[in-house]
């Protein structure tokens, strides 16, 4: 007997083009299932058994597609959808496509049907938006090119964005795209990328004339391709790039405060703007200044963190602070009262202009006195510093809920503080519980809401890392820009770290 490859292939594709019945309901497409088949890729080609056996979550039409899913729906003639959607296979996702009939259509025109399904599917956001991607090549260990256009890639093209790929191809070049950038043709810079790419571009549109502007038009997200992606995890939820895709399209836009740091006096004064964190002592010594053990892989981080603390290395210094929650019953209560409050604002933070207004720095300069309602740091205390570590996002990394209390835009910081005189046994049970976030709750640890903050080094060499990068050794002080920064988050806030849980 032999083998007609064609008439196969064109057997198969009528097979496969069969169209589904549904059903649509609140939430999605239950399918009817009256025969398994094939389905259609995103890219228009036809599983058939002429290709690498497909898995079998890829070979057969799930059972119900819900709108959070759903990428794209077109009509086909007067009577069928297409409908594109995504997959999980293997912890990621990846898209697929189905044709349908819709049995039960709450209107009869199919144009109305199609943009009925297309608001439903994207409920929180709009769809096919202009999307600038700016990858860094090297993020990752070298990996960020490949994630996207592996695992990035397909699920954009299925939902018709319309994005344009740059590659970074110098240090630093992610300021220049942002100092440059034409903002009226984006409205979505996604970095796929570590940490570091956001943070330059973020600085980048902060050194133009019309900051605020570009602040009020550009979204700025990350799909996680770097090492460090602190914006990935705490905003979408996820270190996988194909579920931030996901999110980038779906989630809610939401308004979150920018950290001013401020450096140098008279005409060396510098302000750069920071997004995750500060650090000094520890976290920074083993951060930025552990970076020629880079070879070792991640692990570098922990290994620096253990020397340090069974070393019991100190790191002199002299700070101020204005707080917001001192103590940490204030701190629970502050945050309660925020999180109930910020659940009624939501909307009308969202319509808020940001205006030069929000980019005005408050305090004194550096060389100036410390206003008189900002307490000064216990001396004994400064001098023995361990750990100085300030932040805005919860998770700085993979498993570590540094700042377990950090809220979106309430306006603060959160200042997490260690002395490096505490038993190594306290801090080492403090440091093991980061990953759940109940370090804070450790009485050795303070932990505090602070709105702004001067700190002075007087080690004699040392690191200072903000976001991630290698800052001059030298005085900083950082205040808030309130509501700056419009990113992506899941729900509208950050991922829920347990906090919530531990206040009474
Ligand atoms: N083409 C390039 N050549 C050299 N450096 C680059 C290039 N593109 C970007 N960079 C730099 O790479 C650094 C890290 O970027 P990013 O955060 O995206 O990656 P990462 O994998 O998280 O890296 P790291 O582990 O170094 O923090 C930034 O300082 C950026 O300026």
């Amino acid at each position: 007997m032999t083998f007609d490859l064609v008439s196969s292939v064109s057997f198969m594709r009528n097979f496969a083009l069969k169209t589904k019945k549904t059903i649509l309901t609140d939430e999605g497409l239950i399918i009817k299932n009256e025969q398994k088949d094939f389905e259609q890729n995103a890219d228009g080609s036809i599983l058939t058994i002429c290709s690498p056996a497909p898995s079998s979550e890829h070979r057969h039409v799930p059972e119900f597609i819900s709108f959070k899913k759903i990428l794209w729906v077109q009509k086909i003639d007067d009577e069928v959808l297409e409908i594109s959607y995504v997959v999980s296979k293997n912890h990621k996702l990846i898209p697929a496509t189905l044709l349908t009939i819709i049995e039960n259509p709450p209107i009869a025109n199919l144009d109305a049907l199609v943009d009925r399904l297309m608001k439903k599917s994207y409920e929180n956001s709009s769809p096919a938006k202009n999307m600038l991607i700016i990858i860094n090549p090297h993020g990752g260990q070298g990996k960020a090119l490949r994630l996207f256009n592996d695992r990035c890639r397909a699920i954009l093209d299925a939902a018709h964005v319309n994005y344009e790929v740059m590659e970074t191809s110098y240090h630093r070049h992610a300021v220049d795209i942002g100092k440059n950038l034409d903002i009226n043709k984006y409205e979505i810079i996604t970095c796929a990328s570590g940490d570091g790419i956001p943070h330059e571009f973020i600085n980048g549109l902060y050194m133009r004339e019309d900051r605020d502007e570009c602040f009020n038009k550009l979204i700025i997200t990350q799909l996680p391709c770097g090492s460090g992606n602190a914006m990935s995890i705490s905003c979408h939820g996820s270190l996988e790039p194909s579920i931030a895709t996901l999110s980038t399209l779906k989630n809610k836009v939401v308004k979150t405060d920018l950290m001013a740091v401020t450096q140098g006096i008279g005409s060396e004064e510098v302000t750069k703007l920071s997004f995750v964190s500060q650090a000094y002592g520890i976290i920074a010594d083993c951060d930025v200044g552990t970076d020629w053990l880079r070879f070792i892989g991640p692990s570098r981080f922990e290994l620096g963190v253990t020397l340090k603390v069974l070393f019991r290395s100190k790191y002199p210094c002299d700070i101020a602070i204005k707080y917001a929650a001192k103590a940490k019953h204030d701190l629970n209560e502050y945050y309660s009262d925020h999180v109930n409050k910020n659940n009624l604002n939501n909307q009308s933070q969202k319509d808020e202009t940001i205006t030069k207004e929000n980019f005005k720095i408050k305090f004194p300069k550096l060389d100036d006195a410390v206003p008189s309602d900002w307490e000064i740091y216990d001396h004994e205390s400064s001098k023995n510093l361990g750990v100085f570590y300030v932040g805005k996002m919860p998770y700085v990394s993979k498993d570590t809920n540094f700042f377990p209390a950090a809220l979106p835009n309430d306006g603060t910081m959160d200042l997490v503080v260690m002395d490096s005189r505490t038993n190594i046994l306290s801090t080492a049970c403090a440091l093991l519980s980061v990953e759940k976030g109940t370090h804070v709750l450790r009485k050795e640890v303070q932990h505090s809401k602070i709105l702004a903050y001067r700190l002075v080094p007087k080690a004699a060499k040392s690191y200072i890392s903000i976001d991630g990068e290698s800052f001059p050794f030298e005085p900083f002080q950082v205040e808030i820009f309130p509501g700056t920064l419009k990113t992506i988050m899941n729900d509208g806030s950050y991922i829920p770290t347990g906090f919530s849980a531990t206040v009474k």
